[in-house]
């Protein structure tokens, strides 16, 4: 069941007095996403005034590190990753929210010391018993902190839980519906938050108001004129250090199960009407639903996979997928995946969804591009026209752009001319910066519920098998090209390209 608060999912973010005080348990603190992106997040929150003013995280990891350790730590990260300077005359006050308790996540007695932690700072910064645990750990580990959670009693509080679980959530259609089980037992669906920070980024959060408000972007959307839809995510960026969790997981689990198809039914729920907060959730679900099964014996005609090999990134001369820390010289692993999908409603009828997202391509886009139909009509020669395309630029700029055919002066070609318009981002929050606060204020919109994440599993699983029982070839792609040549092939043999 889906859960909203009472808001439009449309309104500006509120102001910190719409939080409640609120301890913010950090499983993973001493981890790459902390670091990253989590200490940041808070950070601009916090100098946004859009915090309460009681708060208080309880970091936790292995690492026996002391609270100014700790401090240290986030001080660095907030010094490398916020997006706005660190404020000297306030940052004290900041890191004063902060401390640090060593805990295995595995060790049942440690959760004891954890909550007489909790409840001393409870009582010494005034908070009533509003927990959120923030799960920034290895999918494996969520299991076991949410089994002792409860068992420990740490869940049972006299005010609001939440359990706020990091992406992906499990590794297979089986594995996460065992994983909901095991959450429900100890957490109602109203209080889990299954976080896609995809959900989170300002355009993405916006589709569904954009073509509401503007009504001559509405009309250019008129289904019967798209040819068809092309959603891309390329990365400049290798495994990094990453191997021992991406070789098992590949693109499909990494990125395609989760956002990848959650900006399928963004970009597919929203045309044509205005949509409040409940029917974003509901209107998802419907997409994922009509999405045409593509069985394992069929996957070979809809799907492409393929690994990088050695190459040029911007300029600078990378290894091989093979050739990277910690993965196996043998490894079939996919870091590149691009798909044909058909939305089986009477909405999307015919108009097909090309996905694509790798590993060192040429480029970091996301892109959602609306390709239309040709004109018809042969006074113009058809070669002499481009698609019109409609893009919206997701990340890392963002914007709206609309390719035309413009005659060039005193010519009488036609010249493909974009009308662009990029968003300014400088003081704008990202994308956990969003979640973060919507998590803490109870708001669920913008998180992925179970029923469209176990649709998802549902929809690649067959996909999966194909995968590991080797149905489909393993294409290797340079690095720091647009991907296999297959790829294109996918879009060419409907007389389509990638865009
Ligand atoms: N990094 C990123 O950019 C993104 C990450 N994510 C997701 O976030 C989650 C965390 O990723 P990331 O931060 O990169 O992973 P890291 O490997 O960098 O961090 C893992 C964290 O888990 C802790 N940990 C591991 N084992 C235990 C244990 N037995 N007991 C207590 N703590 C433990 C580690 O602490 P210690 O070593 O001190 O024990 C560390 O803080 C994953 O689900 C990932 O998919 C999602 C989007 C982006
Ligand atoms: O969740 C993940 O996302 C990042 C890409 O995120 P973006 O916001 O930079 O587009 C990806 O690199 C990573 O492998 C994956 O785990």
């Amino acid at each position: 069941m889906t859960k909203f608060i009472e808001v439009d999912a449309l309104q500006e973010v509120k102001s910190s007095k719409d939080i409640q005080a609120l301890t913010f348990v950090l499983f993973g603190a001493t981890g790459d996403l902390a670091k990253r992106k989590l200490f940041p997040a808070l950070y601009n929150l916090f100098l946004a005034e859009k915090l309460p003013n009681s708060f208080s995280v309880i970091g936790l990891g292995r690492r026996e590190w002391s609270h100014e350790f700790f401090h240290s730590k986030i001080e660095e990260s907030l010094r490398t990753y916020a997006r706005k300077d660190v404020q000297e005359d306030s940052l004290q006050d900041f890191l004063n929210h902060f401390q640090y308790s060593p805990l295995d996540v595995t060790d049942k007695s440690a959760y004891k010391r954890l909550q007489t932690h909790i409840e001393d700072r409870e009582i010494e910064l005034n908070i009533p018993g509003n927990r959120l645990f923030y799960l920034a750990v290895d999918p494996n580990l969520v299991e076991v902190i949410t089994e002792n959670l409860h068992a420990s009693g740490l869940n049972q509080t006299s005010g609001w839980r939440r359990l706020v679980v990091e992406k992906p959530f499990g590794t297979d259609l089986k594995s996460a519906q065992q994983l909901n089980k095991k959450l429900s037992e100890a957490f109602d669906e109203m209080e889990i938050y299954r976080i896609d920070h995809y959900l989170g980024k300002p355009m993405v959060q916006n589709l569904a108001s954009l073509v509401f408000a503007n009504p001559a972007l509405a009309s250019l959307l008129d289904l019967k004129q798209i040819a068809n839809v092309q959603i891309t995510a390329s990365e400049t960026v290798g495994v990094e250090t990453r191997a021992a969790y991406y070789d098992n997981a590949g693109a499909i689990r990494d990125m395609v199960q989760n956002h990848l198809l959650q900006l399928v039914m963004m970009t597919a729920l929203h045309l044509p009407e205005n949509i409040t907060a409940e029917e974003i959730g509901n209107k998802k679900i419907e997409v994922i639903e009509s999405l045409k099964p593509i069985e394992k014996e069929d996957a070979h005609k809809h799907v492409i996979r393929g690994q990088y090999r050695a190459g040029e990134v911007l300029d600078t001369p990378v290894i091989g997928y093979l050739d990277e820390p910690g993965v196996p010289e043998n490894s079939m692993n996919d870091t590149y995946f691009a798909a044909r999908l058909h939305i089986d409603n009477p909405v999307w009828g015919e108009i097909p969804f090309y996905i694509r997202t790798g590993k060192r391509l040429d480029q970091k886009s996301t892109r959602i591009v609306f390709e239309f139909k040709k004109q018809k009509r042969a006074l113009i020669p058809a070669e002499e026209l481009v698609p019109n395309l409609l893009t919206l630029e997701i990340n890392p700029s963002e914007g709206i752009s609309l390719k035309l055919n413009i005659k060039e002066p005193s010519s009488e070609r036609f010249k493909p001319t974009c009308i662009n318009f990029k968003t300014n981002t400088d003081d704008q929050s990202d994308a956990y910066e969003l979640l973060l606060f919507d998590a803490m204020l109870g708001n669920a919109t913008f998180f992925a519920h179970w029923d469209e994440v176990e649709l998802s599993w549902k929809w690649i699983q067959p996909l999966l098998e194909a995968f590991e029982n080797n149905l489909l070839p393993l294409h290797t792609y340079p690095a720091g090209s647009t991907g296999p040549e297959a790829a294109d092939e996918l879009l060419k043999s409907n007389n389509f390209k990638w865009w």
